[in-house]
């Protein structure tokens, strides 16, 4: 079980930030290279403006126009090339940061044990994933380029003006301390609005997603209006906190800006005395009044970062508690025999499990599978069939009892291994968006057409296929939409006989489906079971009335083991179970469980 992760500061995000950033320090580099660069040259124009007022209109040098106006235009020029360089650049270490954390935080989630999923929501995933990954490396553009080039800015401005005329320099810097600590207090008043703002974001992608999943369960009930109730109220939730955060910004903003123009008032007054005392050129105070906007501007500048920071430090905290989560699966621990020499003989002797704390799931059942074997597990819903399942392919550990797997315990067996020797055929059948050969190909990646054609004849899915317009390039839908169940089942076994493992896991679907394509389905089946240990979660009489043995759960206990007519005999709860099947479902051969 996981315990709770320490909550996560800026500063520490920031910190987790620059490390991921060292691994692109080359092109950081030239990025800052080029910004305190293109800062450097806007010294050039305060400049030749006092040498045009002091100097060149004063003492009538007509020839030194063009000289002075030449060295201005040549730093503009300079600059705005730079910048063209500056802006390509941070478009590639961008892309290029964005495209390393996506790929990372994919991977990574990959490898999260399934334990960890049963706690999200998809759409939250898919919050982090596109959105936080671009504001998360957007605390890295902007603060190096952005904050880095305005604090460079100021400071460089601040020294000018200081070695120039300190008083006037004094008076100009005199609201900084004040537009300082208004920006400290947004920030620590913001910061938790911000990771507020982006949870409600998630939440409202999560609704969302659930709706576009749901659409034919939302159309069949008539649900519309429900769903539209549910996604207003988190888009209110978002609206609301989005609002806060904004009406902040609408306060603070000017705020600031108010401060540096009562400094530029302040200069002008000031300065203007002090021409009319004679203390200073006019050209000196024009000169000032160029400069405070080079002081006054990066310092809005950060205001803005400073947004971007917060918003940004916010989602790369929900991004680093991901990538950083130590539950990540490592699929290479332990023995890795040669899947094909994996016999498939299995037991579990003594297993207790449970997914949360206050409700076992499983109490001590201890289960046997020898080799070939098909061993049909069946019980009501609830009784945790698929649970086996789950704790057999190490999906999660049982908390008491062990599991073997020829002879040898299943945690001293690498997942990867383990997972490699198991064809894990679920009940739903899920179809990835792509095509069939997409599809298969998870069974098998190195397979060719005959293997795919052989794996499809297998299915019972050849013919279906073949009579699809693009055949074995023909698009599935998302989870397989554009096909039937009955076709969608058949390709999953398509799948399982390309992967042709010595376990077949196999959760019959309970989904009925016309009773040529169940007749189909059954024949693959049978095709599957042979030469291999089958686990089945049986609902099907034929599956039943096969098996080798069949274990019967209830309320996470085995109640009995054996063949059917011997539970028949023995096992009322069985009896009862099996009466009711051949009484209500004789026709289809499913076998009522609920
Ligand atoms: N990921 C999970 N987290 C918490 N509880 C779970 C989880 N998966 C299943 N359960 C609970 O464990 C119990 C057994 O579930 P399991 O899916 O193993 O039953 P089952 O016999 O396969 O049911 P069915 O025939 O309906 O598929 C149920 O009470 C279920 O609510």
């Amino acid at each position: 079980m996981t315990s709770a992760p320490e909550p996560m500061t800026n500063t520490s995000a920031l910190r987790r930030l620059l490390g991921f950033a060292r691994g692109h320090w080359r092109i950081a580099l030239l990025q800052l290279a080029l910004a305190v660069g293109g800062t450097g040259l806007i010294y050039v124009f305060p400049g030749v403006v006092r040498w045009f007022v002091d100097e060149i209109i004063p003492q009538r040098r007509g020839d030194l126009i063009w000289r002075a106006g030449g060295l201005a235009l040549l730093a503009f020029a300079l600059r705005e090339g730079l910048f063209y360089v500056r802006t390509r650049v941070n478009c590639t270490f961008e892309q290029r940061m964005i495209t390393d954390l996506r790929g990372r935080l994919h991977r990574k989630m990959a490898r999260l044990p399934l334990g960890w999923f049963d706690h999200q929501s998809t759409g939250d995933i898919l919050t982090k994933l596109a959105d936080d990954v671009p504001a998360t490396q957007r605390v890295i553009l902007e603060g190096i380029e952005q904050g880095s080039t305005a604090l460079l800015q100021i400071v460089v401005t601040a020294i000018v003006m200081l070695v120039a005329d300190m008083k006037l320099a004094l008076l100009v810097l005199a609201p900084t301390p004040f537009i300082a600590a208004g920006g400290w207090i947004y920030s620590r008043w913001v910061s938790p609005r911000a990771t507020a703002a982006r949870e409600a974001t998630s939440a409202l992608n999560a609704t969302l997603h659930d709706t576009i999943t749901g659409i034919r369960q939302i159309k069949s009930y008539t649900a519309e209006e429900m769903r539209q109730w549910k996604f207003l109220a988190a888009s209110q939730r978002l609206q609301e906190r989005q609002t806060r955060l904004m009406a902040a910004w609408a306060f603070y903003a000017p705020s600031m800006t108010l401060l540096g123009n009562a400094g530029l008032v302040l200069l002008l007054m000031a300065g203007s005395w002090w021409c009319v005392q004679g203390a200073m050129t006019a050209g000196r105070l024009m000169e000032f009044l160029l400069l405070v906007g080079f002081l006054y501007e990066p310092i809005s500048r950060l205001h803005g970062v400073n947004q971007t920071l917060l918003s940004g430090l916010a989602a790369a905290k929900r991004v680093f508690a991901i990538l950083e989560d130590e539950q990540e699966e490592d699929l290479d621990a332990g023995a890795a025999p040669e899947p094909a020499a994996i016999r498939g003989e299995i037991s579990f002797e003594n297993v207790s499990f449970s997914y949360r704390a206050d409700k076992p799931v499983l109490h001590g059942i201890s289960l046997h599978a020898a080799r070939h074997q098909t061993v049909a597990i069946v019980g009501a819903t609830g009784s945790g069939k698929s649970t086996v399942f789950q704790l057999l392919a190490r999906f999660y550990d049982p908390q008491s009892g062990r599991i073997w797997l020829d002879g040898q315990p299943l945690e001293k067996m690498s997942k990867r291994t383990l997972r490699q020797a198991l064809a894990y055929v679920t009940q739903e059948a899920f179809l990835f968006a792509g095509t069939v050969r997409e599809n298969l190909l998870l069974g098998r990646p190195d397979a060719d057409d005959d293997a795919l054609w052989h794996a499809l004849r297998e299915a019972s899915a050849a013919d279906f296929v073949q009579r699809l317009p693009e055949g074995l390039d023909a698009e599935v839908g998302e989870r397989g939409v554009l096909l039937s169940g009955g076709e969608r089942q058949r390709l999953a076994l398509a799948r399982a006989f390309l992967k042709d493992a010595p376990i077949l896991l196999l959760d019959e679907a309970t989904s009925a489906v016309d009773v040529k394509s169940e007749r189909l389905i059954q024949d693959a089946l049978a095709r599957l079971r042979a030469n291999r240990t089958s686990l089945v979660i049986a609902h099907r009489l034929s599956t039943i009335v096969s098996a080798d043995v069949i274990y019967v759960l209830h309320h996470g206990r085995i109640l009995a083991h054996g063949r059917h007519e011997e539970l028949l005999q023995t096992c009322p709860y069985y009896r009862e179970m099996a009466a009711l099947a051949f009484e209500g479902d004789a026709d289809t051969g499913f076998l009522k469980t609920a």
